[in-house]
């Protein structure tokens, strides 16, 4: 798991460290960790790093710093350093350290954005948790410019300057990075996109900080996790304690939505799936998938949705019952549309961004899929909190809200994985997943955010090896499933 921290709990833990340390220690330990990994870099894109080009870009304030303080060691090494400040303000004590290295310190100017393109490494040192507002003038053309083949690698200091720590907006210029280098912990900006996409690899640096963080306001599942989430299967085990997963989906219209929704919920290894749904398609149902038990039963978990019509009498009936239940359930597709009072945080709601705009707007917003796709946490938290459901938003990043304000994201492993049937797929293995921890759940049903993001890493794991790295059909992610479970770091 990747942990992220607002502002506000990294400049708490921050002060109560500092106020123990002798003044400027954790600065220098910022340093150290950028000129090592500058070292790095260089001796694999330049071959080596005496005479290297390195341009640094000092900000204000301490990001600034840290950056200073980095050009002067990277400078000790033989690198050819250049810092360029980009505010009237600079950090003395590493403008001083910086030259006394050998390095040169001056303003930048319009005309340094050539140099930039041209240099080995660019240190991006303009701000960091401190900025607000995108990059300003004159840098805003520098992103256009390094975009050519051939560029420097960009090596953010704690986050790519532009970006706002806190949110996953991207609505302002911002310098992307190849690396990210982040101090004590992540920020929320690594880890919700769009921002996430502009950090490049993410490396977080410990510099003494993390027993003073409280708990992550933002985490990050990683398939090591999923490991460690799923519940196995164990020599006591029954059907029913592994877990039973009552499927509504499809209709006389949609039939596949039906099998694939089954298909994950099998794959994903449920102890049984019941299938409620209308003679045709549970025929088809029970022709791919024999072991399916059609008909009103006991169940731990429910899959509610998938390829249901928001008309569907029949089977909105059969949601608003299970609903009523208060068991843990999926909420998928149609059944997103008939959202009863009273839901819970052990309810998923699976929207796509389209799907959250429309159930937003039902509840008085005025958002459309385009606001909801440039600030997914935003909105899928304003959903949960609205509901009181947690929300899955599915995307290139999974992004999971629980009513409460803690958010879960899984990184999706293709972008092929976008494709008719794949979200059917992933609401029968989040069933499933729901299903095996039913009581965990019952015991605390805010646990249901994590579980989501264990269902969308195993998702996207399992698309990504039934994809190797081409298209990729839904019924193949189902089927990929338990290989993509015994593949996992950890199993
Ligand atoms: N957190 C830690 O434990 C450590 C953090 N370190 C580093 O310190 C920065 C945070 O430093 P801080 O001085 O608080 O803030 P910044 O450097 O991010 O920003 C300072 C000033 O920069 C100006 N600013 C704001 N937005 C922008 C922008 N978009 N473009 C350019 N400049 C901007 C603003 O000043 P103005 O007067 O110009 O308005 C800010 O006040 C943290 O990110 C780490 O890198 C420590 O070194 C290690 C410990
Ligand atoms: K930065």
């Amino acid at each position: 798991m990747i942990a992220a921290h607002t502002v506000a709990q990294v400049r708490a833990a921050e002060g109560r460290v500092m106020a123990r340390l002798p003044a400027g220690l954790l600065m220098q330990r910022a340093a150290a960790a950028v000129d090592v990994e500058s070292a790095r870099i260089l001796r694999e894109v330049a071959g080596g790093v005496v005479g290297r080009r390195v341009v640094v870009l000092a900000g204000a304030g301490d990001n600034g710093g840290d950056a200073l303080f980095a050009a002067a060691r990277t400078a000790r090494r033989g690198a050819d350093v250049l810092v360029l400040t980009t505010s009237g303000r600079v950090h003395a004590a590493g403008a001083a350290a910086a030259r006394a290295a050998g390095a040169r310190v001056r303003p930048f100017a319009p005309e340094d954005t050539a140099l930039c393109a041209e240099a080995d490494l660019l240190l991006d040192g303009i701000a960091g948790i401190g900025g607000s507002g995108g990059l300003r003038e004159p840098l805003r053309p520098l992103p256009a410019a390094l975009d050519a083949d051939g560029g420097p690698v960009v090596l953010a200091l704690d986050l790519p300057s532009g970006l706002d720590a806190d949110a996953g907006r991207l609505d302002a210029a911002v310098l992307p990075a190849d690396v990210t280098l982040t101090f004590g912990t992540a920020k929320p900006c690594h880890l919700l996109g769009p921002a996430a996409r502009t950090c490049g690899r993410l490396v977080v640096v410990d510099i003494g900080i993390t027993g003073e963080l409280p708990a992550p306001s933002v985490r990050r599942l990683e398939p090591v996790d999923a490991a460690r989430a799923w519940r196995r299967a164990r020599p006591e085990d029954d059907k029913y304690s592994r877990g039973v997963v009552g499927v509504v989906a499809g209709g006389a219209d949609y039939t596949g939505a039906a099998v694939l929704a089954v298909e994950g919920a099998v794959r994903a290894g449920a102890g049984m799936v019941r299938y409620g749904g209308p003679a045709h398609p549970a025929e088809l149902v029970r022709h791919v998938r024999p072991e399916v038990v059609v008909g009103p039963g006991r169940v731990q978990a429910w899959v509610l949705g998938p390829g249901v019509a928001p008309d569907d009498e029949e089977q909105g009936a059969r949601i608003a019952a299970a609903l009523a239940s208060g068991e843990p359930a999926v909420v998928d597709a149609g059944a997103l549309a008939r959202l009863p009072e009273g839901l819970a945080p052990q309810h998923v709601l699976t929207p796509h961004a389209g799907e959250l705009a429309r159930l937003l707007a039902t509840l008085g917003r005025d958002v459309d899929r385009a606001a909801v796709e440039a600030d997914p946490a935003a909105h899928a938290h304003d959903a949960a909190r609205a509901t009181g459901a947690t929300v899955l938003l599915k995307g290139t990043v999974t992004t999971v809200a629980g009513p409460g304000g803690d958010v879960v994201t899984a990184a999706s492993a293709t972008p092929w994985l976008s494709t008719a049937g794949a979200g059917d797929v992933l609401a029968g293995i989040l069933g499933t997943v729901l299903a095996g921890h039913a009581g965990a759940l019952a015991a605390d049903p805010t646990r249901a955010a994590e579980l989501a993001a264990v269902a969308a890493v195993v998702h996207g794991r399992a698309a990504a090896l039934a994809a190797a790295g081409g298209p990729v059909a839904a019924r193949d992610v189902a089927d990929a499933v338990p290989a993509a479970l015994t593949s996992l770091p950890g199993w």
